[in-house]
């Protein structure tokens, strides 16, 4: 039931508010997506442009921050939020993050809080909520950097908290910098993991129209060609759709999808000049935003591309994001590990390019769903790379001679990147590492002093702080001819 359902007492909160409240349950209670639950409960709810807006900084910025908050809360509280009920624990973290993350005047944050409190939960906490927030708002956020260090038992504990992510992701973001050398960037890209990310186009080829022609087309909607993607547009506010349609290009040729998604396919693609007759091959398609680039550029150098994804319904999200290529693509739903999902046992089962995109803890894409940081677990990972292994083994076994496999994970993390990687290349002692930094870097919008992949390792790391995309990494690999 909905918190403002149910012949309960008329609220006096404001209805982004309870539509936040609603949405933060949906996502502990029901394990919902934020990105999915928030869009029903806007429309379920009536909210317009503006109160859509705030329900949406509401849900996003206090999931994100939600190990900050709750860090302050227990401060302000003196006791764990562990022991706080959970529904006025979501009371206190929206209220918390309109005291310090936004501009909402004091007196309303916590007022709208206290009767947020009365309605939703449990109205004989409404003292202890007014108390607790009015206590976070007294001292400003830098004081509150301050009380969390000098209560955090470790350095790394501090930044943890401080920066709103699970300590271990710290420390996996950690280590896969200083394998770049970088590990002085880890800051920025903890801060970077906390804003929304820009939303990014990729105009596929064979549009009928060049990027050059789609910002003068697209400007009023808010498009600009920038980013690192030489297909790549970004929308500087704005309605995606209403960008999309300024365009005027073929339905499916316009469409949102990360830049570093776009330079993953395009890798791919791009590393060589396209035979015609060419047999590709994408073995984790679903929902299929890097078929489509895969499909565009097959089509237009005659090649053909086989998309698999071992899921029935994911498999037909494949089918409807290369409708407008489907001439090019032909999708199938198997286990990637079966014999199946290269063939039908009639022809030659070996591809000239395979796109290997394997589920991951997408540790590097927790700029883009909220809550996604709080769900994953090291205890996820074994699970995760024995699979992306697996998957990858039977990959290489169907690579044609002088064929390429793109293996790529939107996880920075070492375990599931340059682990899994060296790994099956062991088994597969006839394969070869190509220099994918300098395919990435060559294929890439130019940058003034080049992308600036750092390592000394042949794949590219992308990454948020550094590339404005998710922290996509891209690594290929060569069967001899
Ligand atoms: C990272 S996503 C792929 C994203 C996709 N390439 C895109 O750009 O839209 C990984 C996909 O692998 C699929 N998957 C998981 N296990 C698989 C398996 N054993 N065989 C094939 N696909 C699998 C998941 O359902 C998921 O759709």
């Amino acid at each position: 039931m909905s918190a403002n359902g149910g012949g309960r007492r008329r609220p006096r909160v404001s209805p982004a508010r309870v539509v936040a409240y609603d949405v933060l349950r949906d996502v502990a209670d029901r394990d919902a997506y934020a990105n999915l639950a928030l869009p029903a409960r806007i429309r379920e709810a009536g909210l317009d442009g503006r109160d859509a807006a705030l329900a949406t900084e509401l849900v996003s910025g206090s999931l994100r921050g939600r190990g900050r908050y709750d860090r302050i809360i227990a401060l302000a509280a003196k006791r764990p939020a562990s022991a706080i009920d959970a529904r006025t624990l979501n009371v206190l973290r929206l209220g918390a993050h309109q005291l310090l993350a936004m501009r909402t005047a004091s007196h309303a944050a916590v007022n709208e809080s206290v009767e947020l409190q009365r309605l939703v939960a449990n109205p004989a906490g409404a003292g202890f909520v007014n108390g607790v927030l009015r206590t976070v708002g007294r001292t400003t956020d830098e004081q509150w950097d301050e009380r969390i260090d000098a209560a955090a038992p470790t350095a790394d504990a501090s930044l943890a908290e401080r920066t709103s992510h699970p300590t271990w992701v710290l420390r996996a973001l950690r280590d896969a910098l200083r394998a770049e050398g970088r590990a002085d960037e880890l800051e920025r890209l903890l801060a970077a993991d906390n804003e929304p990310p820009r939303v990014s186009l990729a105009l596929l080829p064979g549009s009928g129209i060049d990027l050059d022609t789609a910002e003068a087309l697209g400007g009023e909607a808010g498009l600009v060609a920038t980013g690192p993607s030489p297909i790549g547009l970004e929308l500087d506010g704005g309605d995606p759709a209403r960008a999309v349609r300024s365009l005027d290009v073929p339905d499916g040729y316009a469409r949102v999808q990360d830049q570093g998604s776009q330079l993953a396919a395009l890798a791919l693609a791009r590393l060589r000049p396209v035979r015609a007759g060419e047999r590709w091959l994408d073995l984790c398609a679903g929902p299929g935003g890097k078929t489509a680039v895969l499909g565009a550029e097959a089509r237009l150098g005659g090649a053909s591309v086989r998309a698999n994804e071992v899921s029935e319904h994911r498999a037909e999200l494949v089918r409807r994001s290369t409708a407008a290529v489907a001439d090019a693509v032909e999708v199938v739903s198997h286990d990637g590990r079966d014999p199946e999902a290269y063939g039908d046992g009639r022809g030659p089962e070996l591809f000239d390019r395979i796109l290997v995109d394997a589920p991951c803890s997408g540790l590097g894409a927790l700029r883009r769903r909220p809550e996604a940081r709080w769900r994953k677990a090291p205890a996820d990972l074994p699970g995760l790379t024995a699979l992306q292994g697996q998957l990858l083994d039977a990959a290489m076994d169907h690579l044609a001679p002088g064929g390429v496999l793109a293996y790529v994970t939107c996880s920075p993390h070492l375990a599931e990147t340059r682990v899994v990687l060296e790994g099956a290349l062991r088994r597969h002692p006839h394969l070869r590492e190509l220099d994918a930094r300098a395919v990435v870097g060559g294929i890439a919008r130019g940058v003034a002093g080049g992308l600036d992949l750092a390592g000394d390792a042949p794949s590219a790391q992308l990454w948020p702080h550094r590339h404005g995309t998710d922290a996509m990494f891209i690594a290929l690999v060569e069967r001899p001819a």
